[in-house]
């Protein structure tokens, strides 16, 4: 299935969404680009919620939106559409006891409308592709945490859909069953053009696959938009490795009114520099202390230092009026 690259994947409006008197959506408004897009927001911040109408499967209480050209206010029957178009892989263990993973797979693939035998076939291609070759027959619930991960994968699969919406992929893996899948998803997302949208409580899982983030709090946008374009660019900070007398390179430090933020290794330092600061004058003070420098980069903000200054200032605006999010929220 290929769509116009050129056209957004996903454009809200206004968009809510209530639970009798809750609210879990309360006004979204948001235009995101086709792409790798990590969902992140505490708990109860509406991720299922809005995913939930992104697939089609609740409509919204208010406002409109287009995911994949489909309106989210239509008709049931329409929104059914989205079903063939969008592979979703759920937190929850949603496996078929009884099926193998070939049967299963291919179920999936009939359920989105694939005829039996072209559903056979991809599921086999699928679960070869996700290196299940000779466990795809045997029996699903023989299997451990992660070839059932991979197998709730294969089915979001199995019908090549063009995006993908992946609920907490990597909960319960080890670290090396994550750092696989997490390579499997890179793969799939790149070498098959297809996007993502990826809901998490893991950071790392998000700055490992995804170039845009959307960021939810209380219901609401905090913001939106390129990770690279949201973090803080903090000319005035930068982390340093070096060799020689820790005192006396932080007696020039001071020298030069440098803070030091963190040296909780002998040689590493991260350090808050005053205005006119030249990343060359490190070199400068390092001769001057007989101390080598082996590394000096910005420091730059984390994702995870951005998620939490996000949600502060949410917090904070939240706690000051009930009015929309200070920051962007893409919304054109
Ligand atoms: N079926 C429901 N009935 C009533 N309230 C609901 C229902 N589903 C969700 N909620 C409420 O809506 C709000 C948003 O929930 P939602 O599950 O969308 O958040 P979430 O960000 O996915 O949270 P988590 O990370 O914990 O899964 C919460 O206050 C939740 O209690």
């Amino acid at each position: 299935m290929v769509y116009p690259l050129s056209s957004p994947l996903l454009e809200l409006h206004h968009l809510g969404r209530d639970y009798g008197s809750i609210t879990a959506l309360s006004d979204i408004s948001l235009t995101l680009p086709p792409g790798r897009i990590g969902l992140l927001g505490p708990n109860g911040a509406g991720k299922s919620t809005l995913l939930k109408i992104l697939l089609g499967w609740l409509p919204p209480s208010r406002g409109t939106g287009r995911f994949l050209n489909v309106e989210l206010t239509a008709p049931a029957h329409l929104r059914r559409q989205l079903r063939e178009r969008v592979g979703f892989m759920p937190e929850a263990d949603a496996l078929i006891p009884g099926l193998s993973g070939v049967e299963y797979v291919a179920f999936a693939g009939e359920l989105c409308g694939l005829p039996r035998r072209h559903a056979l076939r991809r599921a086999h291609e699928i679960l070869h592709l996700l290196e299940m070759d000779e466990a795809r027959y045997r029996p699903v619930e023989s299997y451990s945490t992660g070839m059932r991960q991979r197998v709730k994968l294969a089915q979001a699969l199995v019908h090549d859909p063009p995006v993908l919406l992946l609920d907490e992929p990597t909960a319960g893996l080890d670290p090396a069953g994550r750092d696989a899948l997490l390579q499997l998803l890179e793969h799939i997302a790149t070498q098959y053009n297809k996007s993502i949208i990826l809901s998490t409580h893991l950071l790392a899982d998000v700055e490992r696959i995804c170039d845009q983030v959307v960021v939810l709090a209380a219901g609401q946008v905090c913001a939106a938009g390129q990770v690279e374009h949201l973090k803080d660019p903090r000319g005035n900070r930068y982390r340093l490795q070096t060799y020689g007398e820790d005192e006396v390179f932080a007696t020039q430090l001071r020298l030069h009114n440098i803070t030091v933020l963190d040296h909780h290794r002998p040689g590493a330092w991260r350090v808050l520099v005053p205005a006119d600061w030249k990343p060359q004058h490190f070199f400068k003070i390092a001769h001057q202390s007989q101390t080598i420098i082996h590394r000096l980069v910005p420091d730059e903000e984390t994702l995870e230092e951005l998620f939490l200054r996000l949600l502060s200032a949410n917090k904070m605006k939240r706690g000051e009026d009930a009015g929309p999010p200070s920051l962007s929220t893409g919304e054109k």
